[in-house]
């Protein structure tokens, strides 16, 4: 895939006592990144279906590693691409930059899922639409 890159400015709120960016704020970053990336391809995050269930994508891995540390108004440009394409799942590489130096770089997996509120999850092969959209964009 062609990377797709989101940018996200250090608020205060994402800092800790030690006055720089707690590592949750990346997982968080990452994730949303993901969800503007779908955005982009017309897609939508959480699809509702004719029978009220939705088609998500929850999580089943999630990795970074910190290499630099973000300080409060650094500009973050989050370099996003799909990794793999797998039958149920797809997998995720961020990189995260700070005026050209990497900071951090992660994986997260998430399985295409028909997610009802009473049903639970239900892991499905990824609808070919999105299979579509995705792989073009690669
Ligand atoms: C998600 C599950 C229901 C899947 O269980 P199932 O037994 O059906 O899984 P399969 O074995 O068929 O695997 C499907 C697919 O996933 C890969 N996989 C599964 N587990 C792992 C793992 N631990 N590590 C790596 N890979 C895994 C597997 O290889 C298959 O991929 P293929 O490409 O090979 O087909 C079940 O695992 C489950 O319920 N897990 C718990 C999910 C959870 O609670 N996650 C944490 C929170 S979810 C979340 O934060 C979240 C974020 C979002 O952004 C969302 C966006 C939209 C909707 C929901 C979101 C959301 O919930």
């Amino acid at each position: 895939m062609a990377t797709f890159v989101a940018q996200r400015r250090v608020e205060f709120a994402n800092t800790d006592m030690a006055g720089i960016v707690h590592y949750v704020s990346f997982y968080r970053w990452f994730e949303e990144a993901e969800h503007e990336y779908f955005r982009s391809l017309g897609l939508n995050i959480m699809e509702k279906q004719e029978d009220g269930s939705y088609i998500g994508w929850p999580r089943v891995s999630a990795s970074c590693h910190f290499e630099a540390p973000a300080y409060h108004e650094d500009i973050l440009d989050i370099h996003l691409r799909v990794e793999r394409i797998g039958l149920k799942s797809l997998t995720f590489f961020a990189e995260f930059f700070c005026r050209e130096k990497r900071l951090a770089y992660g994986r997260m997996k998430t399985a295409c899922c028909v997610c009802g509120l009473e049903s639970g999850l239900e892991s499905i092969p990824i609808p070919q639409r999105y299979l579509d959209v995705i792989e073009e964009s690669k």
